[in-house]
């Protein structure tokens, strides 16, 4: 009598539950089309390991511009054509630019002080500001053009000094644009790439962990009312990973500001009133974010800053490079085109930044690269300010909106032979991923495009150009490289398991 009663309890308990917080979440009136949903679970069980790679086919189904999901009780709106993404990144780019924020990173005093995640309020406005003016101005990328004309060098040196063995290339790629970051912010490499377990390794490995507890499912994500409760200890984890980023950054800057603090004792000892004038010219003025780290009033929202920028440039740009790696293994002709093309514009000469604009091959190459393999597949989350009208369906409040850039890029509605890779295709175009053409959009569009596109561009250029001029290579245990099978993930679109290896050989400079 007692389990009967129990039972009854138990499927009133649930029916109460549905009905008061999930049925008018799963209600699908007005909204673009798509698979129905089940209750509670919506079309979670559905979802598999490649998103991106489901939702081109659900897109197919549904008409290919917009189509619906219900993740949880999450409504999800998926824009997979350049005319939808043109009305998501442009035409509604106002009431669509807030960010969903992942439950995980939902960390207070990351949030609030965040570029990446904050809504466009008056401090995202000035940190894009300062990218725009400074860190990503042009005066900027060019003053700095010789530290990663020197880093790419560094790289070079390293593989050749391993000739013959088996070398992840993940790891070193990865390595040598965290130094490169470290030399403009730290004045100092963070990062020793024969030494993958020495103490400065700390760093990539936090910022590694951050990536993937970003792209683990958190369960909130799908059932907002459990985002208070944090019952995995996700959003703990993320907190305590982003205090020990803080505590490294925190005791680099302190050497930093110590070491900076000692030269301007002694200069000002031996300067000449003009030579001090000079000094104070060049602290206002200064190089990369001297006035950020050198101020006094240096605080939290700062070190916030400089740590998205970190994080939101290595993973992307070096899971880029790998892709180039990737297919220039594959593709030999193409690594002998850009050595060809190298070779006639800057001869015997070690190929600098300022000759990317005279290398029109290396400069499609690197479009190529970014349409087959965009990093971000779906660009970055972004979330609903009001409920609006998009293509003649109902966007509500809240909702989460992806664009499916992976998709656009393959589509053979818009490209010709889409898989293939092929830099030729963008020779004789105009084609360019500043946000303006949406059939090609690795770096998203509108007031939330990637500010970094200046500064990414000249890393992939640069390390591209200098492995290809001085460097071969070949794939491990004499491996065809027709065999080489690249994976796209979720979020980060290289596999980091098995990793991409290779094996340096050195070639005549
Ligand atoms: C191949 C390299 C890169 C790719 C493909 C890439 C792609 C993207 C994408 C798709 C977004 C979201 C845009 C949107 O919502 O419409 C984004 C945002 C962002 N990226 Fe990049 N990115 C790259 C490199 C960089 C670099 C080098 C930096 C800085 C050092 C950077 C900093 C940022 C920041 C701060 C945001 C957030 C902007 C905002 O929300 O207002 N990115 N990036």
């Amino acid at each position: 009598m007692e389990i009967v009663s129990a039972t009854i309890a138990s499927i009133f308990f649930i029916i109460f539950i549905y009905v008061f917080f999930f049925k008018d979440q799963t209600s699908t009136k007005g909204l673009p089309p798509g698979p129905k949903p089940w209750p509670i679970v919506g079309n979670l069980l559905q979802l598999g390991e490649k998103p991106h790679a489901q939702f081109a086919e659900l897109a197919e189904t549904y008409g290919g511009d917009l189509f619906s999901l219900k993740l949880g009780s999450q409504t999800v709106v998926v824009a997979s054509s350049p005319s939808a993404a043109t009305q998501v990144l442009k035409t509604h780019d106002r009431i669509l630019s807030g960010r969903y924020v992942f439950q995980s990173f939902r960390v207070e005093k990351h949030v609030n002080n965040s570029i990446v995640w904050s809504e466009c309020n008056e401090n995202w406005k000035m940190l894009r500001k300062v990218c725009r003016t400074e860190v990503f101005s042009s005066k900027m990328i060019e003053s700095q053009a010789h530290l990663r004309e020197a880093k790419a060098m560094d790289l070079v040196e390293f593989l050749k000094g391993r000739e013959g063995q088996v070398v992840k290339i993940t790891e070193v790629v990865f390595g040598t644009l965290i130094n490169i970051f470290g030399r403009l912010i730290f004045s100092q490499d963070v990062f020793d790439l024969g030494d993958p377990t020495g103490g400065s390794a700390e760093m990539k490995d936090h910022i590694w962990q951050m990536l993937e507890m970003g792209n683990s499912a958190n369960p909130a994500d799908y059932f907002p009312f459990l985002g208070k409760f944090d019952l995995f200890g996700q959003r703990r984890a993320v907190a305590n990973c982003l205090q020990q980023i803080y505590d490294v950054w925190g005791a680099m800057l302190r050497d930093r500001r110590r070491a900076a603090a000692r030269r301007e004792l002694e200069l000002i000892l031996t300067m000449t009133l003009l030579a001090s004038c000079l000094m104070l010219a060049w602290m206002i003025k200064g190089s990369m974010l001297c006035s950020w780290y050198d101020s006094d009033s240096w605080n939290h929202s700062r070190e916030s800053f400089l740590y998205e920028l970190f994080a939101a440039g290595t993973e992307t740009t070096s899971s880029t490079i790998e892709w180039a790696v990737a297919e220039l293994t594959k593709n030999p002709t193409i690594k002998e085109k850009l050595r060809r093309e190298m070779e006639s514009v800057v001869g015997k000469e070690r190929v600098k930044e300022s000759d990317i604009p005279r290398l029109p091959y290396l400069q499609a190459f690197v479009k190529e690269i970014l349409r087959l393999h965009p990093p971000t597949p779906m660009l970055l989350p972004r979330r609903a300010l009001e409920t609006c009208q998009v293509m003649g369906y109902t966007i509500p409040k809240d909702c989460q909106i992806m664009v499916n850039a992976w998709a656009i890029a393959r589509d053979p509605k818009i490209w010709k032979d889409p898989l293939k890779f092929s830099p030729e295709r963008f020779l004789d175009s105009s084609l360019d991923f500043k946000g303006n053409d949406f059939e090609f959009i690795p770096f998203g569009g509108g007031r939330r495009i990637c500010p970094g596109i200046p500064l990414a561009t000249q890393f992939i250029g640069i390390i591209v150009a200098t492995l290809v001029q001085n460097l071969d290579w070949s794939l491990p245990n004499g491996m065809d490289p027709s065999e080489l099978v690249m994976e796209e993930k979720f979020g980060l679109t290289l596999q980091k398991e098995p990793p991409l290896l290779i094996v340096p050989k050195s070639i005549e400079f």
